[in-house]
């Protein structure tokens, strides 16, 4: 099955299959979204059917919670739950300091929501997505569709008060019509380029009455599992709580050839 991934994938699967090591039986889950997402759903839909691994799963989109009944997995909802253990979700981008850029597929509200409520957040993604500044991936940032336009000049008003590079708000589309996300609200995407400031472009977007939530991710994520298209993956940890608080773990680990079919 795996040994006809593209390097990418196989990068995407690595990285999904060692995050779901750290799940164990009785946890609460949070389930991100997106093709990265997607190879965590499957690997921890194998070890609910092969070992009888019984979680409490949050889902963070109706993509994600397709994907889990596809694979056996019966998922809850965060109100269920009430709070999770933790959270594994991918992103568009990381720096070194784990602040994330998500929001790439639109999810990015409910996968905040569902991070914030985990004592833990664990990102997956492949060696692309390391960056030393974020913002060369368009930040998303989600906005009620009632007032967009006027939404959009503040927020451009706002870009260009910050003097940062990008200053264009592009609105999402689905074809020929506004991309919708999970909560019915449209999504802008900002081509900053670099973010200079992340927590102040965070705390300021959010103070527009029309936005509900951007993809920037602060101080959220405890560790990220980077995996590489030869099969290795490795830990960046900050939080101590996933390889024994190292920053690079487990680089050499070669999950690939354990784990071909
Ligand atoms: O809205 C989507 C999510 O934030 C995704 O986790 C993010 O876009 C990364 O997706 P992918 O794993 O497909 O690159």
């Amino acid at each position: 099955m795996t040994g006809e991934l593209s390097p990418i994938d196989r990068a995407k699967f690595v990285a999904a299959k060692k995050a779901v090591e750290f799940i164990e039986d009785g946890m609460r889950v949070g389930m991100g979204t997106g093709s990265t997402a997607a190879w965590m759903v499957k690997c921890l839909g194998e070890r609910v059917r092969d070992e009888g691994l019984k979680i409490t799963a949050v889902p963070t989109s109706s993509r994600t919670a397709k994907q889990a009944a596809e694979v056996g997995i019966k998922v809850s909802t965060l109100d269920e739950a009430k709070w999770l253990d933790l959270t594994i979700d991918g992103a568009d981008e990381f720096d070194a300091d784990l602040n994330l850029i998500k929001g790439g597929g639109g999810a990015h509200l409910q996968e905040k929501i569902v991070a914030a409520a985990s004592d833990q957040m664990l990102v997956i993604a492949d060696a692309s997505k390391s960056v030393e500044q974020l913002g060369a991936f368009p930040l998303p940032v989600e906005v009620i569709p009632f007032g967009g336009q006027a939404s959009r000049r503040l927020i451009e008003e706002m870009l260009e008060d910050m003097d940062v590079d990008g200053r264009i708000a592009s609105l999402r589309m689905n074809g020929d019509v506004p991309f919708v996300t999970d909560e019915g609200n449209h999504i802008l995407d900002l081509n900053l380029r670099r973010i200079g400031n992340p927590v102040a472009l965070s705390a300021r977007l959010n103070q527009i009455p029309g936005v509900v939530e951007n993809g920037l991710f602060i101080d959220i994520c405890d560790a990220v599992v980077i995996g590489h298209g030869d099969g290795r993956c490795e830990v960046l940890d900050l939080s101590g709580n996933f390889n024994g608080g190292s920053q690079a773990d487990g680089a050499g680990d070669n999950l690939f050839s354990e784990l071909e079919d």
